[in-house]
């Protein structure tokens, strides 16, 4: 034993001295690259292949320090036993990575790789313009050689894209806005963000399950569609208008769209927007997967009466009307004087931003348009292939408040008495209640859930009633128009005996022959 601890004291002490001596032989800013020499010699002989991926590439932060440390957490937070934690700016999620200085391995198509996080002091920096942190911190990725080419461009491939997988389910959404009316931040960007935190989902959603099923189908396909797309040799975008009523669900269809495939949202005004130009250079600094709304697309810009207005514009095209609106004007790239008051957003401007050259900037992006009335869009706009769904948002129908009961009062179809279910039934069609309306009955009552079921019953068979009584009354109106049309033209088509008619006729013969009579004199 003594032997022992006398040859551990004499290594200890050749360690001290080999210290000693390369802080005597190498100054302080040599010793860090002599280490690096020393290390670099001795990988020569090495079966293995190393690859630095250090956090801050010159000034710039390197993408791929990121994807890596993002990525490691996936497969760190199983194994390991010292771990650090992070939670990132507008995430939800706590994410697990490597301690310093710590290794872990990692598999990839059969082949086993190691990564070591590495941190290290920084050397004292001279000026700089923009301080660098303190700690040098870095990946070593060490791949046997012979595995080199095989797995170095599809492996740090997967790496990125499986981080960006994980980025996407930890951040949350971004909602953005261009309600600045064209200025641009200081960044250069015109889109403004803040966390999209809308909880609406495709479960909460009040419609027709086969319906709900089928536009979750269609977006998972989209979604998934990348080969697709590719090898249809049409752009990676999908066009949806969401028509209805007020307070159907179309704003919160599109939240559910978004947090469905975890995309972000451009909320697009289109009143703040000022000419073509500028509606292209918001589209370009979209990103992809990412959902770009135009809500109540009737309002925002003028599209009726199209062809009543063109012909008074003379010389414009077909589709080229302005949407004119005063004021604003002076955003980026905006042009005066192009129809007196500086804006110019047409319809042909918003449908190239959808539909031509310019929307294929950027792929995997949805447009969604909402309108509570379809009949007053332009034809173009409703065109197959420019909007690839339609999808009517309705009023309340009984599959859809089964939804809405579960949601707000955890109600089960079969808890409900059986006659009231029928009475249900029988009057949800004709009351033409919105599931907004139907919300908000429900959550007043939410405390109670049998005041809730009989307030409701309640106020859909008013409803129901109230409607019938009018449409009785309209059909009342319609049929009396239709009488006054008939007799109208029952008076017009019989011969006008002793009538006025008769007398117009007879008048006329009178002055004609007296006429002719004339002529022969
Ligand atoms: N189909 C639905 N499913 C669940 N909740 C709904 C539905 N429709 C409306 N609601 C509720 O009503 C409120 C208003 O709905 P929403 O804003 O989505 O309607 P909208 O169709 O966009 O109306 P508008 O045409 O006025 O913009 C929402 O906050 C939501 O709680
Ligand atoms: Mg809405």
């Amino acid at each position: 034993m003594k032997e022992y601890w006398s040859s551990l004291a004499s290594l200890l002490g050749v360690l001290a001295f080999c210290q000693t001596l390369l802080q005597a032989i190498f100054p302080p800013e040599l010793r860090f690259a002599a280490v690096k020499l020393f290390s670099q010699f001795f990988r020569c002989f090495s079966s293995y292949v190393y690859f630095d991926i250090t956090e801050i590439d010159g000034v710039n932060t390197n993408e791929l320090y990121s994807a890596v440390q993002l990525y490691l957490s996936s497969s760190v937070s199983i194994s390991g036993n010292r771990l650090s934690l992070t939670r990132a700016l507008n995430s939800s999620a706590i994410t697990f990575g490597l301690s310093n200085n710590d290794c872990i391995l990692d598999s990839f198509n059969g082949v086993t790789v190691q990564w070591e996080h590495i941190v290290t002091q920084r050397q004292a920096q001279g000026y700089l313009w923009r301080p660098l942190p303190e700690e040098k911190r870095g990946f070593t990725l060490r791949i046997k050689k012979k595995d080199k080419p095989l797995i170095l461009d599809s492996y740090l491939d997967f790496v990125m894209d499986r981080a960006e997988e994980i980025r996407r389910k930890n951040q949350e959404r971004l909602l953005y806005t261009n309600s600045r009316g064209g200025s641009l931040d200081s960044r250069g960007h015109p889109w403004e963000s803040v966390p999209f935190k809308h909880p609406s989902t495709f479960d909460t959603l009040a419609m027709d399950p086969l319906k709900k099923q089928q536009i979750m189908e269609d977006l998972q396909d989209f979604a998934n569609g990348q080969s697709f797309y590719q090898q249809t040799g049409r752009a990676w975008k999908r066009g949806y208008l969401l028509y209805g009523p007020p307070g159907t669900g179309k704003s919160s269809m599109i939240a559910a769209m978004a947090n469905f495939l975890g995309y972000d949202i451009y909320d697009l005004e289109l009143t703040q927007v000022h000419n073509n130009s500028e509606l292209r250079k918001l589209l370009m600094k979209t990103t992809s997967k990412s959902i770009i709304v135009i809500e109540d697309i009737d309002c925002s810009i003028n599209l009726t009466d199209r062809k009543k207005k063109n012909s008074a514009s003379g010389t414009r095209g077909f589709y080229d009307l302005p949407n004119f609106r005063c004021g604003g004007g002076g955003g980026y790239g905006s042009i005066s004087g192009d129809d007196g008051c500086g804006n110019s957003i047409t319809l042909s401007g918003l449908l190239n931003f959808t539909d031509g050259l310019w929307s294929c900037c950027g792929s995997e992006r949805i447009f969604v348009f909402t309108t509570n009335h379809i009949e007053k869009l332009d034809p173009a706009l409703l065109r197959s292939g420019r909007m690839d769904m339609h999808i009517f948002m309705s009023y309340c129908s009984f599959p859809a408040l089964k939804i809405l009961m579960k949601n707000y009062l955890n109600y089960e179809e079969h808890e409900l008495d059986c006659s009231v279910v029928n009475e249900i039934k029988d009057v949800i069609d004709k009351a033409k209640m919105t599931p907004a309306d139907v919300s908000e009955l429900l959550i007043k009552n939410r405390r109670c859930k049998n005041r809730a079921v009989a307030e409701l019953l309640e106020t859909l068979k008013s409803k129901a009633e109230k409607n019938e009584k009018h449409s009785g009354e309209l059909r009342k109106k319609e049929m009396g128009l239709e009488e006054d049309e008939e007799q109208e033209k029952r008076t017009l088509d019989s011969p006008k005996e002793g009538s006025e008619f008769e007398e117009d006729c007879n008048k006329e013969t009178e002055e004609d022959d007296e006429k002719d009579n004339n002529n022969f004199n």
